[in-house]
């Protein structure tokens, strides 16, 4: 049986408990949408949710309050003492605002019915807030990526990789035209841990049900790949959609089908993908002019050109060879950073 343990104050303890988990972990997500992401939009939805805590937080609930009787105040978790990165941090705290938000709605239909009804709606306004965080956090982190990785085949694909984001690349994407699908799953799902641990974004290439089934930050398509449209309905909404371009029509495309970034070139010929012919730095030009979205120039790009892309407009460069077959990727990497950073 049951011991009656509770008194007439104790759902009023628990809301008030929950009413200031809910809103310090709303502050928390705010001050990285305002500062972090700069996004406004979604720093006014927390202070809204803010602001209706509040409301309900009344000084009868208040009262209610006796922190030195509560047994919990001394219970802290050791993963609570340490946060990896920003995606922990704002995982964590959102997951404190989700249990506060269903603790709040059940105790609340205890309390006052429409309580209840508040906080499950909520409840979905912050898987919503959610999932646009978890989109313009990736989508941020690919905007100030200078470097752009694309793998080619190699027996020491991994080692190369994490020598690269040992050097300081932030992203990088997984390119295998000929390995079986089992193989490929298996790599992408190697590079992607990998990359997560340093903190870089994984896309995938042509493959948006490997990209879902690894959890890749993305998948970039060609001209010759599935639809924008068919890839978004596989890897959802929060995951980065890439499209190569090789002229202004492809781009307006690309653009229109809701791609969130896209390659321009091959700005040179490259024996990386032979049968493409180069655009040139007209169009790495064009892009600089007309380009809404992010963009990338690609094909053919090392060390020795760099520069000329660069002043041609290019903020973002993506190479295969200048990396993948240096002697030592670090340093390739840093060398790349360097000159991209001075930009
Ligand atoms: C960043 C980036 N830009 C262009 C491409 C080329 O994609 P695609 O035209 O589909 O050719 P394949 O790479 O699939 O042979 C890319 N992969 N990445
Ligand atoms: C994979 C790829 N796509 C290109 C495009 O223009 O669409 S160029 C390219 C290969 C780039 O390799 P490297 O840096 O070795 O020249
Ligand atoms: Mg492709």
């Amino acid at each position: 049986m049951l011991k009656e343990t509770h008194n007439s104050l104790s759902i009023p303890r628990i809301l008030d408990a929950n009413l200031n988990r809910a809103r310090e972990g709303l502050r928390i997500i705010e001050e990285w949408c305002r500062f972090g992401l700069e996004n406004s939009q979604l720093a006014d939805n927390c202070k809204q949710m803010r602001q209706e805590i509040a409301r309900w937080h009344t000084s009868e609930l208040r009262i209610a309050r006796d922190t030195p009787n509560d047994p919990g105040t001394a219970l802290t978790h050791p993963q609570e003492e340490t946060r990896s990165s920003i995606d922990h941090l704002l995982q964590a705290n959102l997951c404190r605002i989700q249990e506060a938000l269903r603790v709040l709605e059940e105790y609340g239909k205890l309390y006052q019915p429409q309580m209840g009804i508040a906080f499950k709606n909520m409840r979905y306004q912050v898987y919503s807030l959610e999932s646009n965080l978890v989109k313009q956090t990736r989508y941020e982190k690919y905007k100030k990526s200078p470097l752009y990785l694309v793998t080619s085949p190699d027996d020491n694909i991994l080692s190369i990789v994490e020598a690269a984001l040992q050097g300081g690349l932030t992203l990088v994407q997984y390119r295998d035209k000929n390995s079986e699908d089992t193989i490929q799953l298996e790599i992408a799902q190697k590079l992607c841990q990998l990359c997560h641990k340093y903190d870089a974004l994984f896309i995938m290439n042509d493959r948006a049900d490997i990209a879902l089934s690894v959890n890749a930050d993305g998948v970039h398509l060609g001209q010759q790949d599935i639809s924008i449209a068919l890839a978004r309905q596989i890897v959802g909404p929060n995951r980065i959609i890439g499209r190569s371009t090789t002229n202004p029509q492809e781009m307006a495309k690309a653009i229109a089908e809701g791609a969130d970034y896209i390659g321009v070139g091959p700005v040179y010929a490259t024996p990386t993908k032979p049968d493409k012919p180069a655009v040139g730095l007209d169009y790495v030009n064009y892009a600089k002019e007309n380009s809404p979205i992010p963009w990338v120039a690609i094909g053919g790009i090392d060390l020795n050109n760099l520069n000329d892309v660069i002043s041609a407009g290019a903020q973002q460069v993506a190479v295969v060879r200048a990396i993948m077959k240096a002697d030592n990727p670090t340093k390739a990497t840093q060398e790349l950073l360097a000159k991209l950073s001075l930009k």
